[in-house]
């Protein structure tokens, strides 16, 4: 996949793709809020999703709510990245919006599960970088799913019963996180970021640069 070029310290860059993945509730979503309010040059990818909006979720800014043939022609039409079956519903990427934000320099923040990781790291796999967040105890996951009160006891039941299968593809990620305190889950995801942009195969403009800086000195 193509990705744009983004200047920082004089030197050119290629866009990345963060992917935090986790069993639902760990927290994400949470994450993936304090990165975007903190981290400049950051941009989410939105997911298109058949399934129900929850209580405050927007439309267009936490999903695209689709229905089920919207979806199966979004897959016909190539216009989906990647996309699985996740808790019976069907999840997707938007393809258009994660090129352009890359064409233009900027990375890209995914709240996906273990399946579209695997199909994005087929792709993309030196751009993407994958962060997996593990609750510090299955009481913790199962309270916060609760104090979210946004999905039914039904619903809460299933996620639980598939928390452990989510967690067995957690050796499939670059690093893990456990999201005890969340500022300093917070302060180690970011600075996973901090690092892998720093990340030498990722500075396209560093031969130039350090050409320069011999030119200098020999000069
Ligand atoms: N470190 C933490 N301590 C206590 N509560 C937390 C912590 N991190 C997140 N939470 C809370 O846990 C709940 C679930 O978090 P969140 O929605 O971010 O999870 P998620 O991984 O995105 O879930 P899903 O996969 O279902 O979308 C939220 O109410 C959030 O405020
Ligand atoms: N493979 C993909 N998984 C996705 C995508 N968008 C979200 N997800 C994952 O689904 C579950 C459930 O999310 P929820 O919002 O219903 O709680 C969670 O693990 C998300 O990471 C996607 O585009 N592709």
């Amino acid at each position: 996949m193509a990705t744009g070029g983004h200047v920082t310290d004089g030197v050119e860059r290629r866009g990345l793709m963060f992917v935090l993945s986790s069993p639902s509730g760990a927290g994400k979503t949470t994450l993936s809020r304090m990165l975007l309010d903190r981290e400049p040059g950051l941009k989410m990818s939105v997911s298109a999703t058949t399934r129900a909006k929850r209580p405050g979720e927007v439309d267009g800014r936490d999903y695209f709510f689709v229905d089920k043939p919207r979806f199966e022609a979004m897959v016909k039409d190539d216009e989906l990245l990647e996309w699985a079956t996740v808790f019976d519903n069907l999840y997707g990427t938007p393809r258009a919006p994660v090129e352009a934000a890359l064409s233009a320099g900027k990375d890209v923040l995914f709240d996906i599960d273990w399946q579209g990781t695997q199909q994005l790291h087929q792709k993309a796999s030196v751009d993407v970088v994958r962060v997996f967040i593990l609750p510090p105890s299955a009481a913790d996951l199962e309270k916060r799913l609760h104090s979210r009160a946004q999905d039914s006891d039904e619903v809460i039941r299933k996620r639980m019963s598939r928390a452990s299968h989510e967690m067995s593809h957690w050796a499939e990620y670059d690093y893990i996180v456990i999201n005890h305190d969340v500022d300093e889950a917070f302060a180690e995801v970011q600075s996973i970021l901090k690092a892998e942009r720093l990340k030498r195969e990722r500075r396209t403009g560093l031969v130039g640069f350090v050409r320069g800086l011999q030119g200098q000195l020999q000069g």
